[in-house]
Protein backbone atom coordinates (compact mmCIF):
# COMPACT_ATOMS: atom_id res chain seq x y z
CA UNK A 1 0.00 0.00 0.00
CA UNK A 2 0.98 3.65 -0.83
CA UNK A 3 3.18 5.14 2.36
CA UNK A 4 -0.20 7.60 3.64
CA UNK A 5 0.69 10.07 6.36
CA UNK A 6 -1.15 9.70 9.22
CA UNK A 7 -2.56 6.16 8.49
CA UNK A 8 -3.40 4.40 11.52
CA UNK A 9 -4.60 0.90 10.05
CA UNK A 10 -3.35 -1.54 7.68
CA UNK A 11 -6.59 -1.27 5.61
CA UNK A 12 -7.28 0.08 1.96
CA UNK A 13 -8.13 3.42 1.76
CA UNK A 14 -10.47 3.57 -1.38
CA UNK A 15 -11.61 6.73 -2.70
CA UNK A 16 -15.35 6.91 -3.69
CA UNK A 17 -16.51 9.68 -6.19
CA UNK A 18 -20.04 10.41 -6.30
CA UNK A 19 -20.95 10.59 -9.86
CA UNK A 20 -23.95 12.59 -10.86
CA UNK A 21 -26.00 12.52 -7.86
CA UNK A 22 -29.21 12.79 -9.98
CA UNK A 23 -28.72 9.19 -11.13
CA UNK A 24 -28.29 5.68 -8.71
CA UNK A 25 -24.46 6.57 -7.37
CA UNK A 26 -25.34 8.23 -3.73
CA UNK A 27 -28.39 5.47 -3.56
CA UNK A 28 -25.83 2.47 -4.19
CA UNK A 29 -23.29 4.16 -2.48
CA UNK A 30 -25.34 4.68 0.46
CA UNK A 31 -26.41 1.19 0.72
CA UNK A 32 -22.97 -0.47 0.58
CA UNK A 33 -21.39 1.67 2.97
CA UNK A 34 -24.41 1.36 5.74
CA UNK A 35 -23.10 -1.75 6.53
CA UNK A 36 -20.91 -1.67 9.48
CA UNK A 37 -18.34 -4.18 8.04
CA UNK A 38 -17.34 -2.15 5.27
CA UNK A 39 -14.74 -0.27 7.83
CA UNK A 40 -13.16 -3.58 8.38
CA UNK A 41 -11.67 -4.10 5.06
CA UNK A 42 -11.33 -0.34 3.92
CA UNK A 43 -11.35 3.10 4.73
CA UNK A 44 -14.63 4.81 2.30
CA UNK A 45 -13.64 8.14 1.42
CA UNK A 46 -16.63 9.59 -0.79
CA UNK A 47 -15.90 12.75 -2.44
CA UNK A 48 -18.99 14.70 -2.98
CA UNK A 49 -21.42 16.13 -0.44
CA UNK A 50 -22.53 14.65 2.71
CA UNK A 51 -25.88 16.53 2.44
CA UNK A 52 -26.51 14.64 -0.78
CA UNK A 53 -25.65 11.96 1.09
CA UNK A 54 -27.99 12.55 3.91
CA UNK A 55 -30.96 13.42 1.36
CA UNK A 56 -30.44 9.77 0.27
CA UNK A 57 -30.37 8.25 2.89
CA UNK A 58 -33.95 10.26 3.88
CA UNK A 59 -35.48 8.59 1.03
CA UNK A 60 -34.07 5.49 1.69
CA UNK A 61 -34.96 5.65 4.69
CA UNK A 62 -31.19 4.20 6.08
CA UNK A 63 -31.09 5.18 9.68
CA UNK A 64 -27.96 3.34 10.40
CA UNK A 65 -25.67 4.94 8.29
CA UNK A 66 -23.14 7.43 10.07
CA UNK A 67 -20.23 9.08 8.49
CA UNK A 68 -17.80 11.73 8.98
CA UNK A 69 -17.85 14.74 7.23
CA UNK A 70 -14.38 16.94 5.96
CA UNK A 71 -14.10 20.22 3.98
CA UNK A 72 -10.21 18.82 3.67
CA UNK A 73 -9.04 15.58 4.19
CA UNK A 74 -6.18 16.44 6.42
CA UNK A 75 -8.06 14.09 9.29
CA UNK A 76 -9.54 11.45 7.57
CA UNK A 77 -10.48 8.66 10.15
CA UNK A 78 -9.62 4.81 9.75
CA UNK A 79 -12.37 3.29 11.24
CA UNK A 80 -15.34 5.49 10.43
CA UNK A 81 -16.55 6.84 6.52
CA UNK A 82 -15.17 10.11 5.67
CA UNK A 83 -17.36 12.11 3.10
CA UNK A 84 -15.24 15.19 1.76
CA UNK A 85 -17.18 17.80 0.67
CA UNK A 86 -16.28 18.79 -3.00
CA UNK A 87 -18.61 22.02 -3.38
CA UNK A 88 -20.24 24.34 -0.80
CA UNK A 89 -23.31 25.32 -2.73
CA UNK A 90 -26.54 24.05 -1.62
CA UNK A 91 -27.66 21.37 -4.89
CA UNK A 92 -31.32 20.61 -5.22
CA UNK A 93 -31.78 17.01 -5.52
CA UNK A 94 -33.95 16.12 -8.63
CA UNK A 95 -33.25 12.51 -9.34
CA UNK A 96 -33.45 11.07 -12.66
CA UNK A 97 -33.26 14.80 -14.46
CA UNK A 98 -29.94 15.92 -16.43
CA UNK A 99 -28.60 18.49 -14.88
CA UNK A 100 -25.99 21.13 -15.99
CA UNK A 101 -25.04 21.26 -11.72
CA UNK A 102 -24.88 17.88 -11.16
CA UNK A 103 -22.41 17.64 -14.06
CA UNK A 104 -20.35 19.95 -12.32
CA UNK A 105 -20.26 18.59 -9.57
CA UNK A 106 -19.42 15.47 -11.20
CA UNK A 107 -16.14 16.86 -12.41
CA UNK A 108 -15.58 18.24 -8.96
CA UNK A 109 -15.52 15.05 -7.15
CA UNK A 110 -13.34 13.41 -9.51
CA UNK A 111 -10.56 16.01 -9.90
CA UNK A 112 -10.58 16.45 -5.79
CA UNK A 113 -10.01 12.54 -5.86
CA UNK A 114 -7.41 13.04 -8.46
CA UNK A 115 -5.28 15.13 -6.35
CA UNK A 116 -5.49 12.87 -3.70
CA UNK A 117 -4.55 10.13 -5.91
CA UNK A 118 -1.72 11.73 -6.19
CA UNK A 119 -0.58 13.10 -2.83
CA UNK A 120 -1.14 9.07 -2.38
CA UNK A 121 -3.77 9.77 0.16
CA UNK A 122 -6.12 7.11 -0.71
CA UNK A 123 -4.83 3.87 -2.46
CA UNK A 124 -7.70 3.56 -5.08
CA UNK A 125 -10.81 4.74 -6.35
CA UNK A 126 -14.26 3.71 -6.81
CA UNK A 127 -16.15 5.69 -9.29
CA UNK A 128 -19.96 5.77 -9.39
CA UNK A 129 -21.93 6.89 -12.86
CA UNK A 130 -21.49 10.26 -14.98
CA UNK A 131 -23.50 11.28 -17.49
CA UNK A 132 -21.08 11.32 -20.38
CA UNK A 133 -22.54 14.26 -21.88
CA UNK A 134 -23.57 16.56 -19.05
CA UNK A 135 -20.06 16.38 -17.12
CA UNK A 136 -18.53 17.76 -20.38
CA UNK A 137 -16.74 21.65 -19.66
CA UNK A 138 -13.65 23.52 -20.45
CA UNK A 139 -12.01 21.03 -17.70
CA UNK A 140 -13.52 17.59 -18.70
CA UNK A 141 -13.30 16.92 -22.45
CA UNK A 142 -13.89 13.07 -22.20
CA UNK A 143 -15.97 10.48 -23.50
CA UNK A 144 -15.37 8.68 -20.02
CA UNK A 145 -13.89 8.14 -16.75
CA UNK A 146 -11.30 5.51 -18.74
CA UNK A 147 -10.26 8.49 -20.91
CA UNK A 148 -10.18 10.88 -17.96
CA UNK A 149 -7.99 8.43 -16.19
CA UNK A 150 -5.64 7.47 -18.73
CA UNK A 151 -4.55 10.78 -19.25
CA UNK A 152 -4.45 11.58 -15.79
CA UNK A 153 -2.91 8.33 -14.24
CA UNK A 154 -1.32 6.32 -17.00
CA UNK A 155 1.94 7.89 -17.20
CA UNK A 156 1.71 8.19 -20.57
CA UNK A 157 1.01 4.33 -20.98
CA UNK A 158 -1.82 2.65 -22.95
CA UNK A 159 -5.34 1.37 -20.81
CA UNK A 160 -8.06 -1.28 -21.06
CA UNK A 161 -11.74 -0.70 -20.39
CA UNK A 162 -11.79 -4.56 -18.86
CA UNK A 163 -15.29 -5.82 -17.47
CA UNK A 164 -14.69 -8.08 -14.92
CA UNK A 165 -17.06 -10.96 -13.14
CA UNK A 166 -15.52 -13.51 -11.18
CA UNK A 167 -12.78 -15.41 -13.42
CA UNK A 168 -14.51 -13.56 -16.63
CA UNK A 169 -12.65 -10.42 -17.48
CA UNK A 170 -13.47 -8.82 -20.92
CA UNK A 171 -11.08 -6.17 -22.30
CA UNK A 172 -12.09 -3.62 -25.59
CA UNK A 173 -9.85 -2.70 -28.19
CA UNK A 174 -11.89 0.47 -28.72
CA UNK A 175 -14.16 1.97 -26.47
CA UNK A 176 -16.15 5.09 -26.29
CA UNK A 177 -15.73 6.07 -30.31
CA UNK A 178 -18.64 5.68 -32.90
CA UNK A 179 -18.89 2.20 -34.56
CA UNK A 180 -18.34 3.51 -37.76
CA UNK A 181 -14.51 4.44 -36.70
CA UNK A 182 -13.89 1.28 -35.44
CA UNK A 183 -12.37 -0.58 -38.39
CA UNK A 184 -9.84 2.44 -38.88
CA UNK A 185 -8.95 2.39 -35.09
CA UNK A 186 -7.99 -2.08 -35.47
CA UNK A 187 -4.16 -1.60 -36.06
CA UNK A 188 -1.60 -3.36 -35.17
CA UNK A 189 0.04 -1.28 -32.91
CA UNK A 190 -3.24 -0.86 -31.01
CA UNK A 191 -4.12 -4.80 -30.80
CA UNK A 192 -0.65 -5.43 -29.48
CA UNK A 193 -0.87 -2.48 -27.02
CA UNK A 194 -4.36 -3.40 -25.66
CA UNK A 195 -3.03 -7.30 -25.82
CA UNK A 196 -0.19 -6.22 -23.62
CA UNK A 197 -1.86 -4.18 -21.15
CA UNK A 198 -4.71 -7.44 -20.45
CA UNK A 199 -1.63 -9.96 -19.95
CA UNK A 200 0.20 -7.30 -17.57
CA UNK A 201 -2.49 -6.52 -15.81
CA UNK A 202 -3.70 -10.60 -15.14
CA UNK A 203 -0.54 -10.60 -13.95
CA UNK A 204 -0.10 -7.53 -11.96
CA UNK A 205 -3.45 -6.98 -10.61
CA UNK A 206 -5.49 -10.72 -10.93
CA UNK A 207 -1.99 -12.78 -9.55
CA UNK A 208 -2.66 -15.27 -12.15
CA UNK A 209 1.30 -16.26 -13.26
CA UNK A 210 0.55 -17.58 -16.88
CA UNK A 211 -2.70 -16.11 -18.36
CA UNK A 212 -4.49 -17.77 -21.31
CA UNK A 213 -6.31 -15.07 -23.13
CA UNK A 214 -8.54 -15.27 -26.00
CA UNK A 215 -8.65 -12.60 -28.50
CA UNK A 216 -12.04 -12.27 -30.43
CA UNK A 217 -12.12 -11.42 -34.46
CA UNK A 218 -14.02 -8.56 -35.56
CA UNK A 219 -15.97 -9.75 -38.52
CA UNK A 220 -18.64 -12.23 -38.85
CA UNK A 221 -17.32 -15.32 -38.64
CA UNK A 222 -14.06 -13.69 -37.97
CA UNK A 223 -14.15 -13.05 -41.33
CA UNK A 224 -14.88 -16.54 -42.62
CA UNK A 225 -11.23 -16.75 -44.42
CA UNK A 226 -11.50 -12.97 -46.00
CA UNK A 227 -14.67 -13.55 -47.37
CA UNK A 228 -16.75 -10.87 -45.01
CA UNK A 229 -13.70 -8.98 -43.82
CA UNK A 230 -9.58 -8.80 -43.96
CA UNK A 231 -8.65 -7.55 -40.48
CA UNK A 232 -8.59 -10.84 -38.95
CA UNK A 233 -5.70 -11.92 -41.87
CA UNK A 234 -4.36 -8.36 -41.45
CA UNK A 235 -3.66 -7.39 -38.07
CA UNK A 236 -5.27 -9.80 -35.57
CA UNK A 237 -4.16 -13.01 -36.69
CA UNK A 238 -0.86 -11.76 -37.07
CA UNK A 239 -0.71 -9.83 -33.85
CA UNK A 240 -2.16 -13.04 -31.50
CA UNK A 241 0.88 -15.46 -33.52
CA UNK A 242 3.19 -13.19 -32.61
CA UNK A 243 2.18 -13.34 -28.95
CA UNK A 244 2.60 -16.79 -29.35
CA UNK A 245 5.62 -16.63 -31.05
CA UNK A 246 7.32 -15.01 -28.02
CA UNK A 247 5.67 -17.54 -25.64
CA UNK A 248 2.53 -16.23 -24.42
CA UNK A 249 -0.69 -18.31 -23.89
CA UNK A 250 -2.76 -16.48 -26.32
CA UNK A 251 -5.32 -17.58 -28.87
CA UNK A 252 -7.59 -16.77 -31.84
CA UNK A 253 -9.14 -14.83 -33.64
CA UNK A 254 -12.28 -16.48 -32.49
CA UNK A 255 -15.86 -15.82 -34.19
CA UNK A 256 -17.43 -13.68 -31.38
CA UNK A 257 -20.78 -15.03 -31.33
CA UNK A 258 -19.66 -18.72 -30.71
CA UNK A 259 -17.39 -17.85 -28.54
CA UNK A 260 -19.69 -16.20 -25.80
CA UNK A 261 -22.71 -18.33 -27.14
CA UNK A 262 -20.40 -21.45 -25.76
CA UNK A 263 -19.28 -19.93 -22.98
CA UNK A 264 -15.50 -20.54 -24.29
CA UNK A 265 -14.45 -18.19 -22.12
CA UNK A 266 -14.73 -20.79 -19.34
CA UNK A 267 -11.44 -21.92 -20.41
CA UNK A 268 -9.54 -18.28 -20.09
CA UNK A 269 -8.10 -15.90 -17.77
CA UNK A 270 -9.09 -12.64 -20.10
CA UNK A 271 -10.63 -12.34 -23.64
CA UNK A 272 -9.94 -9.40 -25.74
CA UNK A 273 -12.90 -8.35 -28.06
CA UNK A 274 -12.59 -5.17 -31.03
CA UNK A 275 -15.22 -2.92 -29.71
CA UNK A 276 -17.61 -1.92 -26.87
CA UNK A 277 -20.35 -4.21 -27.88
CA UNK A 278 -18.83 -6.72 -28.60
CA UNK A 279 -17.72 -7.07 -25.39
CA UNK A 280 -20.19 -5.34 -23.00
CA UNK A 281 -23.31 -6.85 -24.59
CA UNK A 282 -22.28 -10.92 -23.89
CA UNK A 283 -20.78 -9.55 -20.58
CA UNK A 284 -23.36 -8.08 -19.34
CA UNK A 285 -26.10 -10.66 -20.27
CA UNK A 286 -23.79 -12.70 -18.24
CA UNK A 287 -23.05 -10.60 -15.00
CA UNK A 288 -24.83 -7.54 -15.48
CA UNK A 289 -26.08 -7.34 -11.50
CA UNK A 290 -21.96 -8.24 -10.42
CA UNK A 291 -19.92 -7.14 -12.98
CA UNK A 292 -17.56 -4.30 -12.17
CA UNK A 293 -15.39 -2.43 -14.89
CA UNK A 294 -11.80 -2.16 -14.25
CA UNK A 295 -9.50 0.32 -15.91
CA UNK A 296 -6.68 -1.47 -16.45
CA UNK A 297 -3.12 -0.13 -17.16
CA UNK A 298 -3.00 2.89 -14.89
CA UNK A 299 -0.34 3.50 -12.11
CA UNK A 300 -3.36 3.75 -9.71
CA UNK A 301 -6.26 1.47 -9.39
CA UNK A 302 -9.54 2.66 -10.31
CA UNK A 303 -12.92 0.51 -10.54
CA UNK A 304 -16.48 0.83 -11.56
CA UNK A 305 -20.18 -0.60 -10.96
CA UNK A 306 -20.98 -1.99 -14.69
CA UNK A 307 -23.99 0.21 -14.71
CA UNK A 308 -24.55 3.78 -15.50
CA UNK A 309 -26.82 6.39 -14.11
CA UNK A 310 -29.60 4.74 -14.44
CA UNK A 311 -32.40 7.68 -14.16
CA UNK A 312 -35.04 5.29 -15.33
CA UNK A 313 -34.47 4.55 -11.31
CA UNK A 314 -33.13 6.93 -9.88
CA UNK A 315 -34.31 8.46 -6.16
CA UNK A 316 -36.83 5.18 -5.74
CA UNK A 317 -34.87 2.84 -3.58
CA UNK A 318 -34.82 0.33 -6.22
CA UNK A 319 -31.44 0.06 -7.56
CA UNK A 320 -29.75 -2.67 -7.02
CA UNK A 321 -26.13 -2.21 -4.62
CA UNK A 322 -24.24 -5.65 -5.64
CA UNK A 323 -22.42 -3.83 -8.42
CA UNK A 324 -20.99 -1.30 -6.40
CA UNK A 325 -20.03 -3.63 -3.62
CA UNK A 326 -18.15 -5.54 -6.01
CA UNK A 327 -16.37 -2.67 -7.64
CA UNK A 328 -15.63 -2.01 -3.87
CA UNK A 329 -14.48 -4.98 -3.24
CA UNK A 330 -12.27 -5.27 -6.00
CA UNK A 331 -10.38 -2.23 -5.69
CA UNK A 332 -9.48 -4.05 -2.50
CA UNK A 333 -8.59 -7.00 -3.51
CA UNK A 334 -6.15 -5.35 -6.45
CA UNK A 335 -4.62 -2.98 -3.87
CA UNK A 336 -3.68 -6.00 -2.36
CA UNK A 337 -2.53 -8.45 -5.41
CA UNK A 338 -0.50 -5.50 -6.56
CA UNK A 339 0.96 -5.02 -3.07
CA UNK A 340 1.79 -8.77 -2.56
CA UNK A 341 -0.42 -9.49 0.46
CA UNK A 342 -2.75 -11.88 -1.61
CA UNK A 343 -1.98 -13.78 -4.07
CA UNK A 344 -5.30 -14.14 -5.62
CA UNK A 345 -8.44 -13.10 -5.34
CA UNK A 346 -11.30 -15.28 -4.67
CA UNK A 347 -14.10 -14.57 -2.37
CA UNK A 348 -17.49 -15.62 -2.26
CA UNK A 349 -20.86 -13.97 -3.20
CA UNK A 350 -20.47 -10.47 -0.71
CA UNK A 351 -24.28 -10.34 -0.76
CA UNK A 352 -24.67 -13.24 0.01
CA UNK A 353 -22.94 -13.13 2.72
CA UNK A 354 -24.14 -10.21 4.06
CA UNK A 355 -27.78 -11.14 3.60
CA UNK A 356 -26.77 -14.41 6.19
CA UNK A 357 -25.70 -11.44 8.35
CA UNK A 358 -28.83 -9.37 8.43
CA UNK A 359 -30.71 -12.94 8.44
CA UNK A 360 -28.55 -13.88 11.94
CA UNK A 361 -29.02 -10.47 13.46
CA UNK A 362 -33.20 -10.49 12.97
CA UNK A 363 -32.43 -14.46 14.43
CA UNK A 364 -30.45 -12.57 17.43
CA UNK A 365 -32.94 -10.22 17.83
CA UNK A 366 -35.73 -13.34 19.03
CA UNK A 367 -33.25 -14.79 21.38
CA UNK A 368 -32.41 -14.21 25.09
CA UNK A 369 -30.03 -12.35 25.99
CA UNK A 370 -26.47 -15.10 26.05
CA UNK A 371 -28.51 -17.44 24.06
CA UNK A 372 -26.95 -18.87 20.68
CA UNK A 373 -23.83 -16.65 20.79
CA UNK A 374 -21.67 -18.50 18.87
CA UNK A 375 -24.32 -17.88 15.47
CA UNK A 376 -23.44 -14.07 15.38
CA UNK A 377 -19.14 -15.00 15.60
CA UNK A 378 -18.01 -13.44 12.41
CA UNK A 379 -15.05 -15.23 12.18
CA UNK A 380 -17.12 -18.54 11.94
CA UNK A 381 -19.56 -17.34 9.85
CA UNK A 382 -16.58 -15.70 7.54
CA UNK A 383 -14.23 -18.80 7.50
CA UNK A 384 -15.89 -22.03 8.45
CA UNK A 385 -19.16 -21.31 7.02
CA UNK A 386 -18.46 -20.31 3.63
CA UNK A 387 -18.42 -24.03 1.86
CA UNK A 388 -22.18 -23.87 3.32
CA UNK A 389 -22.68 -20.18 2.09
CA UNK A 390 -21.52 -21.45 -1.32
CA UNK A 391 -23.74 -24.35 -1.28
CA UNK A 392 -26.75 -22.39 0.05
CA UNK A 393 -25.71 -19.56 -2.72
CA UNK A 394 -25.35 -22.64 -5.69
CA UNK A 395 -28.63 -24.31 -4.16
CA UNK A 396 -30.36 -21.17 -4.43
CA UNK A 397 -29.65 -20.44 -7.38
CA UNK A 398 -30.73 -23.33 -8.86
CA UNK A 399 -33.96 -22.99 -7.12
CA UNK A 400 -34.29 -19.67 -8.80
CA UNK A 401 -32.98 -20.91 -12.06
CA UNK A 402 -35.61 -23.11 -11.65
CA UNK A 403 -38.45 -20.57 -11.03
CA UNK A 404 -37.01 -17.94 -13.18
CA UNK A 405 -37.64 -20.83 -15.99
CA UNK A 406 -41.35 -21.79 -14.97
CA UNK A 407 -42.22 -17.64 -14.83
CA UNK A 408 -40.53 -16.66 -18.26
CA UNK A 409 -37.88 -14.73 -16.44
CA UNK A 410 -36.80 -11.57 -14.82
CA UNK A 411 -34.32 -8.55 -14.84
CA UNK A 412 -31.55 -10.70 -13.44
CA UNK A 413 -32.44 -14.02 -14.13
CA UNK A 414 -30.66 -15.36 -17.50
CA UNK A 415 -27.32 -15.57 -16.32
CA UNK A 416 -25.73 -18.32 -17.70
CA UNK A 417 -23.21 -18.30 -14.87
CA UNK A 418 -24.84 -20.03 -11.59
CA UNK A 419 -23.65 -23.43 -12.10
CA UNK A 420 -20.79 -23.08 -13.93
CA UNK A 421 -17.64 -24.42 -13.10
CA UNK A 422 -15.17 -21.62 -13.21
CA UNK A 423 -16.62 -19.98 -10.36
CA UNK A 424 -15.05 -23.22 -8.42
CA UNK A 425 -11.76 -21.59 -6.74
CA UNK A 426 -8.55 -22.47 -8.49
CA UNK A 427 -6.19 -24.44 -6.42
CA UNK A 428 -3.52 -21.21 -6.50
CA UNK A 429 -6.69 -19.16 -5.36
CA UNK A 430 -5.68 -17.77 -1.78
CA UNK A 431 -9.03 -18.62 0.40
CA UNK A 432 -9.30 -15.18 2.21
CA UNK A 433 -12.27 -13.61 4.10
CA UNK A 434 -14.19 -10.80 2.74
CA UNK A 435 -14.22 -9.42 5.96
CA UNK A 436 -12.02 -9.43 8.60
CA UNK A 437 -12.95 -9.40 12.32
CA UNK A 438 -15.54 -7.16 13.51
CA UNK A 439 -13.02 -6.23 16.44
CA UNK A 440 -10.62 -4.36 14.13
CA UNK A 441 -13.70 -1.41 14.74
CA UNK A 442 -16.67 -0.31 13.23
CA UNK A 443 -18.13 3.68 13.06
CA UNK A 444 -20.14 3.81 16.46
CA UNK A 445 -20.06 8.08 15.93
CA UNK A 446 -22.39 10.42 14.29
CA UNK A 447 -20.75 13.68 13.19
CA UNK A 448 -22.93 15.04 10.52
CA UNK A 449 -22.86 18.70 10.44
CA UNK A 450 -25.64 18.94 8.07
N1 LIG B 1 -19.04 4.30 -15.60
C1 LIG B 1 -19.95 5.21 -15.93
O1 LIG B 1 -19.89 6.33 -15.49
C2 LIG B 1 -21.05 4.82 -16.86
C3 LIG B 1 -21.94 5.78 -17.24
N2 LIG B 1 -22.97 5.46 -18.08
C4 LIG B 1 -23.89 6.57 -18.41
O2 LIG B 1 -25.13 6.33 -17.76
C5 LIG B 1 -26.17 6.91 -18.53
C6 LIG B 1 -27.30 5.91 -18.71
O3 LIG B 1 -26.81 4.81 -19.47
P1 LIG B 1 -27.67 3.55 -19.92
O4 LIG B 1 -27.12 3.09 -21.20
O5 LIG B 1 -29.11 3.88 -19.83
O6 LIG B 1 -27.28 2.41 -18.91
P2 LIG B 1 -27.72 2.17 -17.40
O7 LIG B 1 -26.83 1.12 -16.90
O8 LIG B 1 -27.77 3.43 -16.65
O9 LIG B 1 -29.23 1.61 -17.48
C7 LIG B 1 -29.60 0.50 -18.28
C8 LIG B 1 -30.80 -0.23 -17.66
O10 LIG B 1 -30.36 -0.98 -16.54
C9 LIG B 1 -31.06 -0.58 -15.36
N3 LIG B 1 -30.09 -0.55 -14.26
C10 LIG B 1 -28.83 -0.05 -14.32
N4 LIG B 1 -28.23 -0.19 -13.15
C11 LIG B 1 -29.11 -0.78 -12.31
C12 LIG B 1 -29.06 -1.16 -10.94
N5 LIG B 1 -27.97 -0.97 -10.19
N6 LIG B 1 -30.16 -1.72 -10.39
C13 LIG B 1 -31.27 -1.91 -11.13
N7 LIG B 1 -31.37 -1.57 -12.45
C14 LIG B 1 -30.29 -1.02 -13.03
C15 LIG B 1 -31.60 0.81 -15.65
O11 LIG B 1 -32.72 1.11 -14.85
C16 LIG B 1 -31.88 0.72 -17.14
O12 LIG B 1 -33.13 0.11 -17.34
C17 LIG B 1 -25.54 7.39 -19.83
O13 LIG B 1 -25.32 8.76 -19.76
C18 LIG B 1 -24.21 6.66 -19.87
O14 LIG B 1 -23.22 7.37 -20.55
C19 LIG B 1 -23.16 4.20 -18.55
C20 LIG B 1 -22.30 3.20 -18.18
C21 LIG B 1 -21.17 3.44 -17.33
N1 LIG C 1 -20.25 0.94 -20.77
C1 LIG C 1 -19.00 1.11 -20.14
C2 LIG C 1 -18.77 2.52 -19.91
O1 LIG C 1 -19.49 3.35 -20.39
C3 LIG C 1 -17.63 2.87 -19.08
O2 LIG C 1 -17.60 4.24 -18.88
P1 LIG C 1 -16.41 4.89 -18.09
O3 LIG C 1 -16.09 3.98 -16.98
O4 LIG C 1 -15.29 5.07 -19.04
O5 LIG C 1 -16.96 6.18 -17.65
Amino acid sequence: MKDIKNRKSDKPRIGITIGDYNGIGPEVIVKVLQDKRITNICTPVVYGSGRILTKYKRILGIEEFTYHQYNNNSYLHDQKINVVNCWTEVQELEPGKITDEAGKCAYLSIARASEDLNTNTIDAVVTAPINKANIQSEDFKHAGHTEYYQENHADGGDTLMTLCAGDLRVGVVTGHIPLKDVSAAITKEVVTSKLKVLINSLKKDFGITKPKVAVMGLNPHAGEDGLLGDEEINVIGPVVKEFKKRGNLVFGPFPADGFFGTMAFKNYDGVLCMYHDQGLIPFKLHAFESGVNYTAGLTIVRTSPDHGTAYNIAGKGVADETSFREALMQAVDIVKVRDGEITNMIRPNAKQLLQDRKDQIKVQKTLKPGEGEEEFDLSELEAGERKEAQVTKQQKMLENKAKNQQQGGGRFDRRPNQNKEHWKPRKNHQDRPPFPNKSEGAPTEEKNND
